[in-house]
């Protein structure tokens, strides 16, 4: 008689609307094809009596749900928990997110002709300090962009003002970072990781400021979620119009690219997510990461259900082999 055929099983912990992005029928049936069920865990309930799991996916606030994930791990060694919440933590302040870029040691085989680093930023804790820029301001000019300290996925993280002169720093709500803007041409490339597998897409972004329009504007302009709008959504055409720039843009060398990507999950020990890098347009051959996000839309990935049943697949297999 034949053996029967042994089943993963994947559990995932996810808000609805990532659940809805992101577990679309064609990746569970892709999965299923190879063996692993894709099964919902309900937060609400202990995770122990909805196991065994070979595996869990998980994107999830509050430390309730940490500690059960962690009580979890702690009684389920075989389990594979993909991420760490402790190492995912990094990635929901927007300075430890960044500091990891500051210290990867890639020996760049493209060191000669790209280089690759951060923005200019600087930290605001409260609105004394914020007021009195002559106590921050050390190599920040203005135009800035002001994003909150916390990037916890809240709509309220992603609330950001490009701040052109220090009338605009009156309505920021420290804690808040304070970001050079740098021009780039009005595109970023977004870096989707999975494991050891990158791909690197184009998006809209900000537009170019200009000397004139630094003093010509208002002091700030507020927006939220610019590279997810499509460029015909767009609400003012002045402000956002990219005309061709995203058909336009060329692509980053993509050995560079990786380097950075492999890099950074090492240092991260992250194995999902993504990161943002825009072109600095006064150098030309400098990348600068402005963001990083943790499991972030897969879903708009090219082949996204190929690419994570393959992960999947591999991860599985390394564990049965452990
Ligand atoms: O919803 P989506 O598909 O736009 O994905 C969001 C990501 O968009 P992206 O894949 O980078 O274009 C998005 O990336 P950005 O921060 O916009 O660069 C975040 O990862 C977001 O998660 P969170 O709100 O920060 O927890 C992601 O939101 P969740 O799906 O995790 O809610
Ligand atoms: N330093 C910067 N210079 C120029 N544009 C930036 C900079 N930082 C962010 N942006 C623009 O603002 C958008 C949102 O910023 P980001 O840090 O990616 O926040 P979020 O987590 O909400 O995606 C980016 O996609 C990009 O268009
Ligand atoms: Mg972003
Ligand atoms: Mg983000």
């Amino acid at each position: 008689m034949a053996e029967p055929i042994s089943r993963f099983r994947i559990g995932y912990a996810l808000a609805p609307k990532k659940k809805y992005s992101f577990i679309q029928p064609s990746l569970v049936d892709l999965a299923s094809q190879r063996g692993i069920d894709l099964v919902p865990i309900d937060v609400e309930k202990p995770l122990a009596d909805q196991g065994p799991f070979d595996c869990v996916l998980h994107k999830m606030c509050g430390e309730d749900w940490k500690n059960q994930l962690r009580d979890y791990a702690a009684g389920n060694p075989a389990t594979l928990v993909i991420d760490s919440p402790d190492d995912i933590e990094r990635l929901h302040n927007r300075i430890s997110m960044l500091d990891v870029v500051g210290e990867l040691e890639l020996n760049l085989e493209t060191a000669r002709t790209e280089s690759f680093g951060i923005p200019k930023q600087v930290v605001i804790y409260d609105e004394e300090n914020l007021l009195n820029p002559d106590l921050w301001t050390e190599g920040l000019k203005f135009p800035v962009i002001a994003k909150p300290l916390v990037a916890d996925g809240s709509a309220k993280s992603h609330k950001m003002s490009l701040v052109f002169n220090r009338e605009g720093l009156s309505k920021l709500k420290p804690p808040i970072v304070l970001q050079e803007f740098v021009n780039h041409g009005g595109v970023i490339f977004k870096v989707y990781v999975v494991g050891d597998y990158v791909k690197c897409v184009k998006r809209n972004s900000l537009p170019d400021v200009s000397e004139e329009k630094v003093t010509s504007l208002e002091s700030s302009l507020c927006f939220s979620q610019i590279s997810n709008l499509p460029s015909h959504d767009k609400s003012d055409e002045d402000k956002y119009s990219t005309s061709n720039l995203l058909e336009d843009a060329e692509m980053p060398p993509s050995r560079l690219i990786t380097d950075i990507a492999l890099g950074l999950r090492k240092a991260t020990k992250l194995h999902l997510f993504n990161f943002d890098v825009i072109r600095d347009i006064r150098v030309g051959n400098r990348y600068l990461v402005i963001d990083i996000n943790y499991f972030p839309g897969y879903a708009k990935m090219p082949s996204y259900e190929t690419v994570l049943t393959d992960f999947f697949c591999d991860m599985l297999g390394k564990k049965e082999k452990d």
